[in-house]
């Protein structure tokens, strides 16, 4: 259990200007973005991984995520709802990049090739 010390919400500073409420939002974007690249870094290695392009979308998966961010951001101090939307729409553009990630593995043959392609 997270410690109410520990929240990240209580890491929000109070901001005297716009000035300063964008700084601090630059400051963590620029934490963000690089962490989002490495998790974009997953979904050629899943590109890679799956078999089928019918298994790029995982529904199942989605869900599973969906449900751990929720509860990740109440204990947080945060909004379930904002977080869920916006892992949402992360994963859409993310299982994008990866059928592209998975059409360009498999033209440039960098695909494990499916047993029966590859029976006599
Ligand atoms: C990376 C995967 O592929 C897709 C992308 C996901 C993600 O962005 O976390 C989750 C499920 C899949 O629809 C996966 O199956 O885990």
């Amino acid at each position: 259990m997270t410690h109410p010390t520990e929240r990240a919400i209580d890491r929000t500073r109070r901001c005297a200007s716009m000035d300063e409420v964008r700084r601090h939002i630059d400051a963590l974007d620029d934490t963000l973005v690089p962490l989002l690249v490495e998790r974009g870094g997953y979904m050629t290695q899943a590109a890679t991984l799956k078999p089928l392009a019918s298994q790029v979308r995982d529904e199942a998966r989605i869900e599973d995520i969906v449900r751990r961010v929720r509860a990740r951001a109440a204990a947080e101090g945060g909004e379930p709802d904002v977080i869920e939307a916006i892992y949402r729409a992360m994963m859409e553009a993310f299982i994008a990049f990866e059928h592209r990630e998975f059409d360009r593995l498999t033209a440039e043959g960098r695909k494990p090739q499916l047993q029966q392609e590859t029976a006599p």
